[in-house]
């Protein structure tokens, strides 16, 4: 049988994490090929262990545990859940009941309230007053309730391997890239609008600006302290903040631009990026240098980017540029979520001119399947909000540039939810047949597998030695009827699965081309 080629996730830190279990991702007539044969193994055999078929694609931004209503199972608990089930997600197309949203229910029957609360993985979420008010009036339209008290919150999703990330960058729920493959397009001026857009959302946001030499963001906004600060003991850097944004540039660092070859270049760039106390961040917006060359790259491995949007202008020529751009990212697995096609007109005299031609934008959407297109014209209060150092997103939050960006905003808070919901929605435990699904997205495949094959199948140092790579955890310790306690998406592509002993087991969703 021929064997399946796996690309590693560059950008991923798997360096020195101990290797985890490994739900390799190939087509499904693979899987059942594949599973049979390393199932029939003794554990100690195996080198990885579970092979699930999973490509990417939906968006959302409820919570990503879609098995964790927390309610017994009365007749009046299944009353608030089935009226709840009407509420849909407009993104996921599931309602909000499969998609685990409804946490920790309290009824009292005989007063008629009932008490729950709603979770989702960002409090930028779009929706968030529309699921509330929705909430409300369903459970109300129960004949027997007579209250109801919902409450909204956020668990952000954990990055990947955290504890494996350099300290600054744990507590990240999301990073995006805002990149373009030439200078001088606006790649800036979407990074900052884009960053107070989320902000305004009510997302903890911050901007690293990853461009050393010819940072742009000290001029684009106007904080009162522009020099950053180090923890001497920590030997860290604390970002500065403008109206609530935390803020890191090499043109804070009181250096001035810099004058370096790309080695010394992208040393700084991590040194800024990873040494700097974010805290917790739901958004971290990088300003990409622009291009596709080393310093890019490196930059992409460092950081677990979870999306990049990338901004072109509408000449011909730029589509060339934005290709290889879109080919970078795919090569490291980031999906691009969006493309800005900047500049691309102006309104004079009753009329709408289109100076640079028309058209590239949606060449890119086209040719490489990127699902949002957001134009944005010349504004010549655009380019004075850059200089004067105020996004003009916060300058004028209700004018037509608000606008655009805010519907960029809200694509990308779906865009993040519903990249870590396919992972979620990708493996779930089904109690009632006593097996782990795993679903093929953007198909009605489904695989099922053996939970006790599964966390034998773990190749984590609990389980197996590191040095000699001798099986620790045996066959027989483990339970044939073991059920996990709970399935955890972590970052972009891995689950946690907890299981009753307490032992956490990180198994990693990776995609495979197959060499067939
Ligand atoms: N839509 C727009 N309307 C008017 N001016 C704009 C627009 N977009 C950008 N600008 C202006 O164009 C100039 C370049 O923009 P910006 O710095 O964002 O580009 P960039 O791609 O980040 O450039 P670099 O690669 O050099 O950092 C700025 O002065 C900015 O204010």
């Amino acid at each position: 049988m021929q064997l399946l080629h796996a690309p590693c996730w560059p950008h991923l830190p798997f360096q020195g994490c101990k290797s985890p279990s490994i739900l390799a991702l190939v087509p499904p007539d693979r899987f059942l090929q594949l599973s049979a044969i390393n199932f029939s193994l003794h554990p100690s055999k195996l080198e990885k262990s579970i092979w699930v078929s999973h490509r990417p694609s939906i968006f959302g931004c409820g919570s990503t545990n879609a098995t964790s209503v927390e309610v017994s199972t009365g007749t009046a608990e299944n009353d608030v859940l089935k009226a709840l089930s009407q509420i849909i997600d407009p993104d996921f197309g599931t309602d909000i009941v499969s998609c685990g949203f409804v946490k920790d229910m309290q009824i009292n029957e005989a007063l008629g309230e009932v008490s729950f609360r709603l979770e989702l993985t960002t409090p930028a979420c779009p929706i968030k007053d529309m699921f509330e008010q929705r909430a409300n009036e369903v459970v109300l339209a129960i004949p027997w309730v007579n209250k109801v008290n919902v409450t909204m919150s956020a668990q952000p999703a954990r990055p990947i391997f955290a504890e494996q990330l350099p300290e600054g960058l744990q507590k990240i729920s999301n990073i995006v890239a805002v990149s373009s493959c030439k200078g001088g397009v606006g790649k800036s001026t979407v990074a900052v609008n884009l960053a107070y857009t989320l902000a305004g959302m009510g997302a903890r946001v911050g901007i690293f600006d990853a461009d050393v030499y010819g940072p742009s963001l000290p001029t684009m906004v106007s904080p009162e302290n522009r020099l950053l600060e180090m923890n001497p003991e920590k030997r860290t850097i604390i970002p500065t903040e403008y109206l609530g944004v935390k803020l890191v540039s090499f043109g804070f660092s009181g250096q001035g631009r810099a004058i370096m070859r790309g080695p010394m270049v992208s040393g700084v760039i991590n040194q800024l990026l990873t040494t700097t106390e974010w805290g917790e961040l739901d958004y971290l917006v990088i300003d990409m240098p622009p291009g596709t060359g080393d310093i890019q790259l490196t930059l992409c491995q460092v950081v677990p980017l979870t999306a990049a949007v990338i901004v072109t202008t509408p000449q011909k020529l730029a589509f060339i540029d934005v290709a290889k751009g879109v080919r970078m990212f795919s090569k490291l697995k980031v999906p691009c979520i969006a493309v800005v096609e900047n500049m691309c007109h102006f309104d004079a005299d009753g009329k709408r001119y289109y100076p640079f031609g028309r058209g590239s934008g949606s060449q890119v959407v086209q040719q490489f399947g990127i699902p949002h297109l957001f134009d944005l014209p010349i504004r010549p209060t655009l380019s004075a909000s850059g200089d004067s150092g105020m996004p003009e997103v916060a300058a004028d939050p209700c004018g037509e540039v608000a606008n655009t960006f805010q519907d960029l905003g809200v694509c990308v808070v779906q865009q993040c939810a519903k990249i870590r919901q396919q992972v979620s929605t990708a493996v779930i435990y089904d109690k009632s047949i006593k097996a782990i699904k795993v679903k093929v997205p953007q198909s009605d495949e489904e695989f099922f597998l053996h939970p006790a094959t599964v966390r034998r199948n773990d190749r984590s140092a609990q389980s197996v030695d590191e040095w000699t790579g001798d099986q620790k955890l045996q066959y027989t310790d483990v339970p044939e009827d073991i059920e996990p306690e709970e399935i955890r998406p972590m970052g972009n592509y891995a689950v946690s699965i907890t299981w009753p002993d307490g032992f956490s087991q990180v198994v990693c969703l990776i995609l495979f081309h197959s060499k067939s």
